[in-house]
């Protein structure tokens, strides 16, 4: 058998470098917009002065790097735990509709939706995050922690100007209500629109750095927009909300069957 796969090198060849490119890609996408960056930029410091200490002759700086990339697997454990830990988690799970039913994914979506039309009809201001496959746990420090099924009522109230945490954005993961009154960085883009405040900055300046979904209302005008990937659409009514909903984070297993309402 092993002999028979040896006559198959360079597809076992292909294979390995696939799997390495996937591993990497998913690493990336897990990673992008979180402070691990920062730090994978520094360890790649280190790992170039080491290069140029040995090339150079620098001993006693080559021998300190040595010691310390010697245990840099334990080191990257130790200082990546939360995305390794995220990411084990999210092995095989769909990001925002984990494990869910047809009808419960149009449960949330329609609670959802409803809750949107609502706050635009009322010129209630809101600011909706919905994770997908990059993890917004570094942007959900600040805020209070709700862990909520998705429910309308529930939603205006958290936006309702009155209460305390009607300020920030609501933050959705494996679709529930996780989080209120959270704070996005503001899109550096100098090309949106003057006529964009904070709400929708902090939007766009989101969706740049992560693949969240990002659902403003605006206080203003009433309108509803949906950011993704740092480009906003904006005017969107209960139909189009719920269209660009359905696009954006149903599974792709389920775009691919063909008769949803069997389940
Ligand atoms: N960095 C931020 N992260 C999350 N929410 C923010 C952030 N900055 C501002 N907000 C929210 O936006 C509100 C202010 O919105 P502002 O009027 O400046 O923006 P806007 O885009 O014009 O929205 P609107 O059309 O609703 O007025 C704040 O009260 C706060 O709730």
């Amino acid at each position: 058998m092993i002999d028979a796969l040896h006559d198959f090198r360079w597809l076992l060849d292909a294979l390995d470098i696939g799997l390495v490119a996937f591993i990497i890609y998913r690493i990336i996408l897990l990673i992008k917009g979180t402070r691990a960056v920062q730090m994978l930029l520094g360890l790649a410091v280190v790992l170039i002065v080491y290069v140029v200490s040995q090339a150079t002759g620098l001993y006693t700086l080559h021998w300190l790097l040595d010691n310390f990339l010697s245990s840099i697997i334990l080191v990257i454990v130790v200082i990546f735990q939360n995305d390794i830990r995220r990411a084990l988690i999210h092995v095989g799970r769909n990001p925002f509709f984990a494990d869910m039913s047809y009808r419960e994914e149009s449960a949330i979506m329609g609670e959802l939706v409803k809750a949107c039309v609502i706050m635009a009809g009322k010129r209630i201001g809101a600011l909706i995050v919905i994770e997908r496959e990059t993890g917004l746990n570094d942007f959900l420090e600040v805020g209070v922690e709700i862990d909520a099924q998705v429910n309308c009522e529930l939603i205006i109230s958290i936006f309702n100007p009155k209460a305390p945490i009607h300020d920030g954005a609501l933050v959705l993961q494996e679709g529930r209500l996780k989080r209120a009154g959270c704070f996005l960085p503001l899109t550096q883009d100098t090309t949106v629109s003057k006529a964009l405040g904070t709400r929708h900055r902090a939007a766009i300046g989101l969706t740049e750095l992560v693949d969240a979904l990002a659902i403003v209302v605006s206080e203003e005008t009433g309108k509803i927009s949906v950011v993704i990937g740092g480009r906003i659409t904006r005017d969107l009514d209960s139909n189009g909300l719920k269209r660009v909903l359905k696009k954006l984070l149903e599974p792709k297993s389920r775009k691919t069957r063909k008769s949803p309402k069997k389940r």
